[in-house]
Formats: C-alpha cells, structure tokens, sequence
C-alpha cells in the first residue's frame, strides 16, 4: 500500500500554542480543543512531515462565566483577556521567526490571531491575505448578532466594526481592510450579515460558488494575486467542513466541503507557498465521536503543510 509522500513546504519552524477556552461560543467544550488536538497526535504529524515543532502548551485565562448577553455581547471582558493573552503569544512566536498554530479555543480568538499578524505585516512591509474557513461569516456587530457570542463577531472586529477594547486591540483600528480577506466555504450568514458584508465589500466564496465553480477555480481565485511579500493566514474554523466528517463542532452545518474538496483547499494552500500562520478553531471534543474531528483535522493540516496525494511529486 502506498501512503502519501511526505515534503514540507514550510521552512519555518512552527510553534503550537493553545488556548483552552469557549468564552465566545454557544456551546462548552472547545475549551477542550488544544489537547484533543495533541492526543490525536498534531506535533508529531507535523514532526513527521519534517518540521521542527514547538509546543509552547496553554494559555491563561478567565473562566467562562456562562451568562448572558449584556448590550449585544456575551463575556466580553473575558473574550478581551483571552483575546490579548493570543494576541501577545502569536506575535512573540512571529518575532522569532517561527510560525505560530492557535489551537482554539472558539473563533473569537482569530481577532488575537490575526491582530498580530497584521501588526507583524505592518512592521515588516509585507502583504496580508487572511484566508478565512468557515461555514459562518463570523461578521457580526452586538446590534444585529442573534446570539451575543463573541466567535460570530471577530470579522467584523478586525475591519473596525465592534467594541473599541476589540478593534483597538493592537493599538489601532482597523487591523486589516475587508478586502484583504477571501472566505470560503460559507454557507450560514445572519439576515443583518449579509447586508454588512454587501456593505464591506467582504469577499465570500459561499458554498453554491464552491458548487458553481467547483473547489479548485475557487482556491485559485482566493489564491491569485500572492507574491513573494504576501504572509498568507488561514484561519480554519473546523466547522468548515461537512458536520458528516466532521462532527465535533458546536455550530456545525450541513453542505459543507467533504473530505476531498477541503483536502484539495489544503494542498493548493500548501502549494502557494506563502503559508505564515495558522488558527485551528472550534473543535469541541465533547460533541466528538472517539476524537474523529480531531483526527480529520490534523489530517488537513498535514495538507497544508505539503502532505501530498500526488503518486509522482
Ligand atoms: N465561529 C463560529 N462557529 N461562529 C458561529 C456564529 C453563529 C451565528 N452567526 C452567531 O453569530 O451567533
Ligand atoms: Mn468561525
């Protein structure tokens, strides 16, 4: 039996660093996410792609009180702790050259992520692109969200659109613009969403483009247009893929990506070359069967890193 061939085509050193929290989800549980993620064996799929892999382990930060929405936003003072705890451990592992892989935790953690990464653009004149995976636009704002959970706001906190202690997190606002961003595989968005991101100008590869053009004129479309001074951030909400293969998520939804669309997004990613920071969120392992989402996932992630299906590569 032939197993694919192993051939990084990352460089850099990587450095895993957890954050074991669901302040802004809906569901308890992807507080769990970071050791799921390692007792399916991340750091070593990654070592065995060839990768010199840091775990740097968790994150501190507060409880999850469990309340309700207070003026449109659940937990925001907590959100905001862990959102700086990422924000600073993300661009620490940038300073050194390494590249930083968030295991969340829920989404509102990107707004961290990402804030550093743009911080880090800025500083070195290089380009952004924020590939973002995920079956929601995660772009709402405290008057239009039908929840108050802070993983559906981080888009909207990122292009300046949110509470000032969130879109000011890294000093100034906003952390990057719209267009910068291509999301993929989005197939729930909120009535009040949609008119934001028709406003914004957000590009959104929904599910029925994905049907439309297929998995591979999409990636190649979000994909066009990198250049050597392009950092490339994904940021994969587990919920992207289909619930079928991918269970253990609290806001999953049916008509997503199966295994071999996402696999194909992950290799044409890998190939661009320009892969410098990575977010792996919203894995709920009490939702999982037997650890299976974590599994898939680090399986697509070993994707991303140039784990290839490719008999002559
Ligand atoms: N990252 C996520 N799983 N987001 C789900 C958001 C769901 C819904 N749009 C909300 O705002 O409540
Ligand atoms: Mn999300």
């Amino acid at each position: 039996m032939s197993s694919p061939t192993a051939s990084p085509v990352s460089a850099l050193p990587v450095s895993l660093i957890g954050a074991p929290t669901d302040v802004g989800a809906g569901d308890r549980g992807a507080r769990l996410g970071p050791e799921a993620l390692r007792i399916a064996g991340l750091r070593e799929a990654l070592h065995g792609l060839g990768l010199d892999v840091a775990d740097r382990g968790n994150l501190d930060g507060p409880p999850n009180p469990w309340t309700g929405p207070v003026d449109g936003y659940r937990h925001l003072d907590e959100v905001i702790a862990w959102n700086r705890q990422v924000m600073n451990a993300v661009s620490a592992e940038l300073g050194l050259g390494r590249m930083p892989i968030l295991l969340g935790g829920d989404h509102c953690l990107g707004l961290g992520s990402i804030t550093a990464v743009a911080q880090h653009c800025r500083a070195h004149g290089k380009k952004l692109r924020v590939l973002w995976l995920d079956a929601h636009a995660d772009f709402n704002t405290n008057d239009i969200t039908p929840s108050g959970n802070l993983h559906g706001m981080p888009v909207a906190c990122l292009i300046g659109l949110g509470p000032r202690e969130l879109t000011h997190l890294g000093g100034e606002a906003p952390a990057m613009q719209a267009g910068q961003m291509r999301q993929i595989g989005t197939r729930s968005v909120d009535a009040g969403e949609k008119q934001l991101i028709r406003r914004h100008g957000l590009p959104v590869y929904d599910m029925r483009r994905i049907g439309d053009l297929g998995i591979k004129r999409v990636m190649e479309d979000a994909l066009a247009d990198l250049d050597e001074d392009t950092h490339l951030h994904v940021s994969f909400d587990v919920d992207f893929l289909d619930p079928s293969i991918a269970p253990g998520v609290g806001t999953g939804v049916a008509g997503g990506p199966n295994y071999r669309e996402a696999q194909l997004a992950m290799e044409m990613i890998a190939e661009s070359g320009r892969m410098g920071s990575l977010d792996i969120v919203e894995l709920n392992p009490i939702l999982d069967r037997d650890n299976a989402t974590a599994l898939i996932a680090i399986d697509l992630v070993e994707s991303l890193f140039g784990k290839s299906t490719l008999v002559r590569d």
